[in-house]
């Protein structure tokens, strides 16, 4: 069994590196001061929730370690629309490039062609890469407690807080969940697949659900491709939903999200 995570951590601490390089945090900090306002990415998760609809976070991916090449004809942009058409909540928008495919400009054309709130969806270890969401456009980031110490965890969401931005904190077992607690955030995210093995139980999001406080929205996330799977969920009384490859094994990503939650 390789540790994915660990290969990705490890690449993702090189490439911050390269990127300071070609625009520091200085210059970085200079461009924050000039973003467009952000979009309420946790209020439109709350708002579909409050109206009794399923909250669904409809991902653009292009590819992935696990699954290889997922979308070849991949336009961002009519992606966005078509999300947007089929009733999205928001949108999350993969930018690792090297395990990915993913891309900064994939967000920025996504984000340009919708009026949805975007999750910046990459590997954060450094705060460079918060300040860099903001400018690429991210109303949320993703904070994956597996790559953060307890620390880096509390330091990132304050300083994405700070930034305007929104935190989803992820975690995949009880341990992770327990160290996320105090972090302050409205969005948690339970991924059901293990990033270091890459195994997928819906099962995670059931064993952990009953630890969650009231005050938290919990977003399920990976693995939901069937109409079986949304009911299990929803009688879990789960009602946020993170989604990326069933509908991106369709040629119209917005018509399989509607599909999907229609019954
Ligand atoms: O394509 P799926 O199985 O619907 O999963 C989407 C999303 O949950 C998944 O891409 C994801 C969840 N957490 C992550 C962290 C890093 C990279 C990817 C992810």
């Amino acid at each position: 069994m390789h540790d994915v995570l660990k290969r990705i951590l490890a690449r993702k601490q090189e490439e911050v590196a390269e990127r300071r390089e070609r625009v520091s945090l200085f210059e970085l900090k200079a461009r924050v001061a000039s973003s467009p306002p952000v979009r309420g990415f946790a209020d439109a998760v709350e708002a579909k929730i409050v109206a009794g609809l399923p909250a669904v976070i409809a991902e653009i991916k292009k590819a992935s370690p696990s699954k290889g090449m997922i979308r070849p004809d991949f336009h961002p942009a009519e992606i966005a629309r078509s999300y947007e058409a089929g009733g999205a909540a928001c949108l999350s928008v993969l930018t690792d490039i090297d395990f990915f495919q993913g891309s900064d400009a994939y967000l920025r054309q996504a984000r340009a062609a919708c009026s949805l709130p975007v999750l910046r969806k990459d590997f954060i270890v450094d705060a460079y890469q918060l300040q860099e969401a903001r400018v690429l456009g991210a109303d949320c980031v993703l904070l994956i407690a597996a790559a953060l110490d307890d620390r880096q965890l509390s330091e990132f969401a304050f300083i994405a807080d700070e930034l305007g931005m929104d935190v989803l904190v992820e975690v995949h077992d009880l341990d992770e969940l327990e160290r996320s607690l105090p972090i302050p955030a409205r969005l948690l995210g339970i991924n059901n697949r293990n990033l270091r093995t890459f195994e997928v139980s819906l099962q995670a999001t059931l064993d952990l659900k009953a630890m969650v406080p009231n005050d938290r929205v919990l977003v399920t996330e990976s693995g939901i491709v069937a109409p079986a799977d949304v009911q299990l969920m929803r009688d879990a009384g789960v009602h946020a939903f993170l989604v990326g490859e069933a509908f991106m094994r369709q040629p119209d990503p917005g018509r399989a999200l509607s599909d999907l939650f229609a019954a």
